[in-house]
């Protein structure tokens, strides 16, 4: 089937590179007389018929800007029987032949019901600072959340060494601990936790306690959003852990196990979350690069009619792998990765 209509959206949370995945679907569409048509605010430009051609000038000067120029959100295109048929009709509408979908695994699963049900021609691209899809290596948005949160590391060792603090840096990624692990390493944390390893609050107590007898007066603690006491040493009640760990929002460990931290060594902590500032802003040269590439082999696939599939970094290349394969899992922290993180803990 000749595509001379490609929809493009992006959904999900926000995630530096967006801007310049969507110029190089645009400009690699062009290169094969494509006409593009972006789609606003995620599945709701189809839902409720926001869209706008794409032309060379429209993407002209977005490659290094954040966000997305097509705005987002967290729809669910399939929710109802009558939402499905507007974008059923509104598909039929702005006659597209096949539609690029940029996401993470939520976006990406809805991506796929589409396309399992109904037989929609849909190629994926994958985003999420948090690096947490499975079948690519990376996705753009870690590397400059990354970068985010090494900075403000580094920028609050200096301050936590003034004034002989521990200093809590909370980090996003939901349940994987890439960010934190990542940024905790280059950024030179005392103590990372984890979603995948739940943490003993003696433990992190211990070690504080240690680097004081060693004279090191200050320790920077990383926590991800979602890393868990241990069951056995459980300092949350019942409604901490319902308030900080809610399914579709997570925050606020940080300040919990700061106080708990105080309580048990008597040592001033201090907490930074650094939310949403890990998403925003420009993205580095290495998500820009990652993005352009999964742009261009998007359309190639489209092209191919490989659809219910989704471009991917696999090593050094752009590969496509099924999407299903993609959202079946979701990526967690690596191993070797901890243990390395683990060798500087203390
Ligand atoms: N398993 C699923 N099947 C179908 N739709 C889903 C699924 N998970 C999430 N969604 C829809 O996709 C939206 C975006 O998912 P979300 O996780 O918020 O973003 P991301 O695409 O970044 O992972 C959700 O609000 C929801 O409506
Ligand atoms: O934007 P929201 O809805 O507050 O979501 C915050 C979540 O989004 C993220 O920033 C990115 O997650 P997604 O890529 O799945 O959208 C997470 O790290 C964080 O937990
Ligand atoms: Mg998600």
């Amino acid at each position: 089937m000749e595509v001379r209509t490609l929809g493009v959206l992006t959904g999900g949370g926000d995630a530096p590179g967006l801007n310049a995945a969507l110029r190089a679907v645009v400009r690699r569409a062009m290169q094969y007389g494509i006409r593009v048509l972006g789609i606003h605010q995620g599945w709701n430009g189809l839902i409720h018929g926001r869209v706008e051609p794409l032309t060379r000038y429209s993407i002209s000067g977005i490659l290094p800007r954040g966000g997305t120029i097509l705005g987002t959100s967290r729809i669910n295109p399939l929710e109802t029987d009558e939402v499905a048929e507007r974008v059923r009709a509104n598909w039929r509408k702005y006659e597209l032949d096949a539609l690029v979908v940029i996401g993470g695994e939520g976006t990406l699963s809805a991506a796929l019901d589409m396309h399992r049900r109904y037989d929609y021609p849909i190629v994926g691209v994958p985003k999420t600072i948090d690096n947490d899809l499975c079948g690519t290596d990376m996705t753009f948005g870690f590397d400059t959340a990354l970068s985010v949160a090494t900075e403000a590391i580094d920028r609050l060792h200096t301050t936590a060494e003034s004034h002989d603090r521990v200093m809590v840096v909370e980090v996003m990624g939901r349940h994987a601990g890439w960010i934190a692990a990542g940024a905790g390493i280059a950024g030179g944390a005392d103590i990372i936790l984890v979603p995948e390893h739940p943490f003993r609050i003696s433990e992190v107590c211990q070690i504080l306690n240690h680097r004081k007898s060693l004279g090191r007066f200050f320790s920077i603690i990383v926590v991800a959003e979602d890393a868990h006491p241990h069951p056995d040493e459980d300092f949350l009640t019942a409604e901490e852990r319902e308030r900080v760990f809610q399914h579709t929002r997570l925050g606020g460990i940080g300040h919990l196990l700061a106080q708990k931290i105080e309580e048990l060594t008597g040592i001033e902590t201090r907490v930074t979350v650094l939310g949403y500032t890990q998403r925003g802003g420009v993205p580095t040269a290495y998500d820009r690069l990652l993005a352009t590439r999964l742009g261009v082999k998007a359309v190639d696939m489209v092209r191919a009619g490989e659809f219910g599939y989704m471009a991917a970094l696999q090593g050094q290349h752009m590969v496509s792998v099924p999407i299903a394969h993609a959202v079946s899992c979701i990526k967690r922290l690596d191993d070797e990765l901890y243990e390395t993180a683990r060798v500087f803990f203390g």
